[in-house]
This record gives C-alpha cells, sequence and structure tokens, in this order.
C-alpha cells in the first residue's frame, strides 16, 4: 500500500504546526509500501513525506526512530524524521485517528525498476555500512519474524496451500531448524532492504528507506534479504552475478567470514521463506484501505525453489 489512514487539510496544517515547516500547499496519498500510510506533503517549505504508523505501536517507535537519526547522523544515506517544536520524534497524527505519525525531509530520486550490477554493489556497501555504524547503536530489539513467528506463520497458512506448496514449506522449516545461527555475526539488521526501500537518483543512491523491521540478527541474513530482490532479473529469476556484484559492495565495507560465505545460500532459503508466509499472511488477512498495494506471495515461493539445489 498504501493510504489506509485517509487524512484532511485542516488535520494535516495541525499537525505541521508542531514541526514549523511552514504552511500546506498540497498532499496526496503514495501508493507504495505495504505496512503504513504514507502521503508526500509539499508546503511553502519544501518536499516532506508523512508517515502515519499503521502497525507500529507508539512505545516501539523510539528504537526505530532513534536508529534511523543514529544512522543519518553518522553519515549513512537514509531517510530520518524530523524533530517537532518540543523536540520529539513523532507524535499521534489528530484525536481522530489516533496513530502515531512522522514527518521527514523527501529524498529525492525514484524507486528503480530494474536493477544494475552497479546498483547492486551500490546497495551492498551501503548495507556493509549499516552493518558497521550498528555496532555502536545501544538500544536491542529482538526479530519478531524469527523463528517462532514462522513456525506459527506457516501453522496458519498451511491449510490454505496446494499440496505440493505445503510439502514445500514443510521441507523448507525442517531445513532451516537445522541451521545453526548462533555462531553467525550479529548485530543490527535492516531486515527489508528491498528495491522500494531505497530510493536512486540517477546513478546516485540518494537514501535507504524503512527502517521499521530493524532489529537483531544475523548480519548475512540481511545480505540475503538485500539480494533476493535486487539480485533478479525478473520478477522470479534470480541473478547470481548480481550477488556477486553485491557481495563484492558489501566487502568494500565489511569482510565476511568462511562461515558467513558458507552460510550465504541457507540464509537465502530463510529470506524467501520469511517472505513467502509474510506475503501469505498479508494476502490471507487483507487490510481495508483506500489504496492498497499487495505483493505475490508466489514470487518469494519461485525464488525459494530457484535457491534450493
Ligand atoms: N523520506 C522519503 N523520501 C522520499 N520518498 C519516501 C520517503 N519515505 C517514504 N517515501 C516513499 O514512500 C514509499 C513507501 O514508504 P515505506 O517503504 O516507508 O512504506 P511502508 O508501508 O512502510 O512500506 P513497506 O512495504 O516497504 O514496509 C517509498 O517507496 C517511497 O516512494
Ligand atoms: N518488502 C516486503 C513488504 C514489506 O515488508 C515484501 O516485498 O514482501
Amino acid at each position: 500500500m498504501s493510504v489506509y489512514t485517509t487524512i484532511d487539510r485542516d488535520e494535516l496544517q495541525a499537525f505541521l504546526d508542531s514541526y514549523q515547516v511552514g504552511q500546506l500547499v498540497r498532499y496526496r496519498g503514495i501508493s507504495a509500501g505495504v505496512v503504513n500510510t504514507n502521503y508526500f506533503v509539499t508546503t511553502d517549505q519544501g518536499e516532506f513525506v508523512l508517515t502515519i504508523f499503521e502497525q507500529t505501536e507508539a512505545e516501539e517507535l523510539p528504537y526505530f526512530l532513534n536508529l534511523t537519526n543514529f544512522l543519518h547522523a553518522g553519515g549513512l544515506r537514509c531517510g530520518w524524521p524530523l524533530k517537532r517544536a518540543d523536540g520529539s520524534l513523532f507524535a499521534c497524527f489528530s484525536e481522530k485517528h489516533g496513530k502515531p505519525a512522522q514527518l521527514a525531509v523527501r529524498l529525492p530520486g525514484e524507486v528503480l525498476e530494474k536493477t544494475l550490477f552497479s546498483h547492486c554493489r551500490i546497495i551492498g556497501a551501503e548495507l556493509a555500512k549499516m552493518h558497521l555504524l550498528c555496532a555502536d547503536y545501544p538500544d536491542h530489539r529482538d526479530n519478531e519474524m524469527g523463528h517462532s513467528w514462522r513456525m506459527q506463520a506457516a501453522g496458519e497458512m498451511m491449510s490454505a496451500l496446494p499440496e505440493k506448496d505445503q510439502q514445500l514449506l514443510k521441507d523448507e522449516l525442517v531445513f532451516q531448524q537445522a541451521i545453526d545461527w548462533q555462531s553467525l555475526p550479529r548485530g543490527v539488521v535492516h531486515g527489508d532492504l528491498f528495491r522500494d526501500n531505497a530510493l536512486f537518483d540517477g546513478d546516485e543512491l540518494s537514501g535507504m528507506l524503512d527502517f521499521f523491521f530493524a532489529c537483531d540478527d544475523v548480519l548475512v541474513f540481511d545480505i540475503a534479504i538485500t539480494a533476493l530482490d535486487w539480485c533478479r532479473d525478473s520478477l522470479t529469476s534470480f541473478n547470481r552475478d548480481k550477488l556477486e556484484a553485491l557481495l563484492e559492495g558489501y566487502q568494500s565495507q565489511r569482510s565476511l567470514s568462511e562461515a558467513e560465505k558458507q552460510a550465504l545460500p541457507a540464509m537465502q532459503r530463510a529470506a524467501a521463506l520469511r517472505f513467502w508466509l509474510s506475503r501469505l499472511t498479508d494476502v490471507l488477512n487483507p487490510r481495508d484501505g483506500e489504496l492498497t498495494e499487495l505483493k505475490d506471495p508466489t514470487q518469494m515461493r519461485d525464488l525459494l525453489l530457484d535457491a534450493r539445489p
């Protein structure tokens, strides 16, 4: 999606007043994204993006918003929340909606429709910079879409799948349970670095977006998630040369250990499984909204099939 929360001009101006970013000129809903409501907002002082958090509780937001501020301050190319006049990074959008919201500066550029080797190298290098910077991030968060979630989601989805997919899912869960994640280097991961979570302005990365799945996890799993979407030629065909380019970019900043290199194929399977399950969950539990986007789970199933020997 998506616009799940429809807003009006007066409530938007009232929200903008707490940021001192001038008078509202125009605004429009953004159709991209699945989780939150986003609007492009133009005032007489600049271009901004309003995000209304649809699933994240206010108590959880400081982890994510402080993280993006920390990364921005450390020189990472990323979107970050503006401070309100009282110094806070978010507020309830309006009494009527009762949902927390943030305002960010609109970054230039577009989401890439197709990736080149050069894009894979650039995103790999930026991901490694994020991993390195986060070694000093003081806060912690568990991955809510880790092993327990995976087992629960698989249980809920199983009966809705055709028999062949049920078998694939069962086999993959068995395979994944045998992987030793504990011995691999961990840190803060982005967790969802798909193409639509980065903007390119010409050949330049203007920024990574949407850190709302960030958490502590295995770093090479984050590489596998990123590769899942950046290293494809079409919706379902994985390009191993693009993976090499991404790894080259990544290793220009942070070297991978032998154990991480060995673990990568299993992590690619874990990444495809994670998004197969989350997309299935979204499709089977659709949410109401004015503009909504649902992503096709079968693409992730096919990437999982492709990643298996
Ligand atoms: N700071 C920004 N500058 C420019 N565009 C932005 C910015 N933040 C968000 N956008 C635009 O809004 C879109 C959706 O944003 P985002 O990915 O954060 O939404 P989401 O619903 O959380 O998405 P996802 O499905 O990836 O979880 C982006 O793809 C981008 O086009
Ligand atoms: N990036 C996710 C959606 C948001 O988490 C996907 O493509 O399924």
